[in-house]
């Protein structure tokens, strides 16, 4: 991770979240290019037009007020949208140059190279240990499940909280301890890319404070996507930043629009759109 910078001084000298961004680094090695990505749930074209790529090793932020998409959005990356049957995706999402949605792509494959976790926590009603075994033992995983596990919950920082008691429910955990243990369930398969669909917002500040570590101690291995109503949370945590929002058309139609997406440094202290410095400041939204 590179190391933070100084918080730019913000443009309108309202209340954008004060915080050392950090260094986005560069788009060198894309991930994800999205093209022209429309999402229409039946008839009701949900998001139109959306383009963006989405770099490697680093904390992409998907911000913006309730319903202008961002959930749609983040659910393409990983094809979670094909389990809605009223759902249709158009235009291009490219993974490693690669059409995520073409004829020959197994979903199933997709979501296992590119993880979810949600916003409520959703352990198996299983043992600690069996939630972190369960994807890999589907996997065919021939190695030490042991070790795994333990290397797993290291990673997630909770092995030292549940270490001796791999055995006892996971719904016994904290809400904030099971947020942990679905991220290492998420990990343990070796995903590429870990999308988050508002993974703090059913936790309080200890709890969250505890992930967004995790988040950037991951970033170094993993792509993160993160979907957050916390401004604050995205401008502590992403290199860059996405700022959705709702158009509504002539006719009261309603759709979810990229406006910006820059550095995170960039969109929090000298967004180029209005729309975006009147959410940031908390004008609108
Ligand atoms: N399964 C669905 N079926 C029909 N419409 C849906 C479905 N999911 C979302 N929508 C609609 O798509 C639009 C975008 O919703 P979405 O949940 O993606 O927005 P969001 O920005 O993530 O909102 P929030 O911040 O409140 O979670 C909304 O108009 C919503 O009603």
């Amino acid at each position: 991770m590179a190391s933070p910078s100084e918080a730019p001084v913000s443009a309108s000298g309202t209340s954008v979240p004060q915080v050392s961004y950090r260094d986005a680094p560069p788009l060198i090695t894309p991930v994800f290019e999205v093209g022209g990505l429309s999402v229409f749930y039946g008839d009701h074209e949900a998001v139109r037009d959306v383009n963006m790529t989405i770099g490697g090793r680093q904390i992409t932020a998907m911000i913006g007020p309730s319903g202008c998409g961002k959930s749609t959005v983040i659910r393409c990356f990983n094809r979670m949208n094909d389990l809605i049957p009223t759902a249709r995706v158009a235009g291009k999402i490219r993974y490693h140059d690669e059409d995520l949605y073409g004829r020959d792509v197994d979903p199933i494959e997709v979501r296992r190279r590119i993880g979810m976790v949600f916003q409520k926590p959703n352990p198996f009603p299983k043992s600690i240990y069996d939630n972190i075994a369960y994807g890999p033992r589907v996997g065919g995983f021939k190695g030490d499940l042991d070790d795994l596990v333990e290397e797993t919950l290291t990673h997630a920082a909770l092995w030292d909280e549940v270490k001796d008691k791999l055995k006892t429910s996971a719904l016994a955990l904290s809400g904030g301890q099971q947020q942990r243990l679905c991220i290492a369930r998420t990990i343990a398969v070796k995903p590429e890319v870990i999308l988050m669909d508002e993974p703090c917002s059913a936790l309080d500040p200890i709890a969250t404070a505890k992930i967004e570590d995790l988040m950037e101690h991951l970033a170094q291995e993993f792509t993160i996507v993160v979907v957050t109503h916390n401004m604050q949370q995205a401008a502590r945590v992403s290199h860059r930043t996405a700022f959705f929002t709702t158009d509504v058309g002539a006719e009261g139609e309603r759709h979810g629009r990229l406006i910006e997406y820059d550095e995170t440094a960039r969109i929090f202290s000298n967004p180029s759109d209005q729309r975006t410095e009147d959410y940031i400041t908390g004008r609108v939204g």
